[in-house]
């Protein structure tokens, strides 16, 4: 278990302030944010390549401060594979078990074993310059995991490599984690990555965790405007509710009539509304907006419609239309309060 208490870490203009963070054993942990928010920064300190730093970090009830990464069993993986040029694949994935020891013939068994897990069995006596960008990466998690680290700290590994690989890897990286129950910290400004590949997620701005939890909890229950919209939830109301309505200028959502009164925001998924019709008959149940379509796409098999509402842009996406549907056509788009999320109840926003 990985246990942060009140960790500080200060540059000239940028610092993170008393973070408190927990990791269990086994877990796929990640940090998602956006560039220059501290991730990389907060990974540097807890893998020990920043010394300098207040608070503690306790790795398994060890106190990290001062200790090299061999005592306190991390291993870390980067951007770029950073492998030894003139080291043979085998030797690269071998080097720190070298460093620690290890007899010649149990660190080959593990590094070639290593390699195959990863599928590069074949590659042992390749160098590193005759491996595309893919293959040197999986090279350096194999030489990460061959440590057996009791912590894989994982800095965007992924983002240098083009889509359909990082769809790849990604995939070997869970399956791996899975089998091994590794415990992982992983960095990425991707949600789409974090989502797929994390347990917990925490989402970090400005040098603080905005919000820890499981993927599922954080899309459903954003804690705050940044955070959906970071989620990609980007329908987001602000205004007075009264009555069971919330009013923005011209702007009307229907509200759960419990909803107090005062200013609330709310937001609704994009795929948690329908465009249909502006002439179909309206269900008991379901709440109606009217607008015009302003935009029309298809991506990975869905519309994503832009549609302008009292002046407002709201983004719907769903899986078909049944009716014959183009740019500047008014609309009504349909929604359940029950699918409201409530950011913020009451209170200045
Ligand atoms: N050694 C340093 N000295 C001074 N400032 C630094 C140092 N390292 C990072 N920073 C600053 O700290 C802030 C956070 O940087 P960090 O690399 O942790 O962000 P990040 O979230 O990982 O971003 P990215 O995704 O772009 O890598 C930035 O404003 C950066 O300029």
């Amino acid at each position: 278990m990985v246990v942060l208490e009140g960790v500080t870490k200060k540059y000239d203009e940028f610092s993170i302030e008393r973070l408190d963070l927990r990791i269990e054993k086994g877990e796929f942990f990640t940090l998602l944010g956006g560039s220059g928010c501290g991730k990389s920064t907060l990974l540097r300190v807890i893998s020990g390549i920043e010394r300098e730093f207040q608070g503690s970090i306790e790795i398994d009830s060890m106190d990290i401060r001062g200790r090299s990464t061999f005592e306190t069993g991390l291993s870390m993986v980067f951007q770029d594979s950073l492998l030894l040029p003139n080291l043979s694949v085998e030797d690269n994935v071998a080097f720190g078990l070298k460093m620690k020891g290890v007899g010649k013939k149990e660190r080959l068994t593990k590094a070639r074993d290593a390699l195959v897990e990863l599928g590069l069995g074949g590659f042992e006596k390749r160098h590193p310059n005759d491996l595309s960008g893919g293959q040197k990466q999986r090279v350096a998690i194999a030489r990460a995991l061959v440590m057996e680290p009791k912590v894989l700290l994982m800095d965007e590994p992924f983002s240098a490599l083009d889509e359909e690989l990082r769809g790849k890897l990604q995939k070997l990286l869970k399956e791996i984690q899975r089998k091994y129950k590794s415990t992982i910290l992983f960095v990425t400004h991707d949600r789409d990555e974090a989502f797929y590949l994390s347990d917990k997620i925490a989402v970090m701005d400005n040098g603080s965790i905005v919000q820890v939890d499981n993927p599922q909890k954080l899309y459903e229950n954003p804690r705050d405007e940044f955070v959906a919209r970071f989620l990609g939830i980007n329908n987001i109301f602000k205004g007075k509710v009264s009555g069971g309505i919330l009013r923005d200028d011209n702007f009307q959502v229907e509200v759960d009539e419990k909803t107090s009164e005062g200013r609330v925001v709310v937001a609704l998924k994009a795929e948690d509304m329908r465009v249909v019709e502006e002439g179909a008959p309206e269900s008991i149940g379901s709440s109606y907006f009217k607008g015009r379509v302003e935009d029309i796409s298809f991506k990975s098999g869905f519309y994503h419609f832009i549609l302008d509402i009292e002046g407002k842009k709201v983004e719907v996406v769903q899986n078909r239309v049944d009716f014959h549907i183009e740019v500047g056509q008014r609309v009504k788009v349909s929604y359940k309060k029950k699918n409201i999320i409530y950011i913020k109840r009451e209170g200045l926003c």
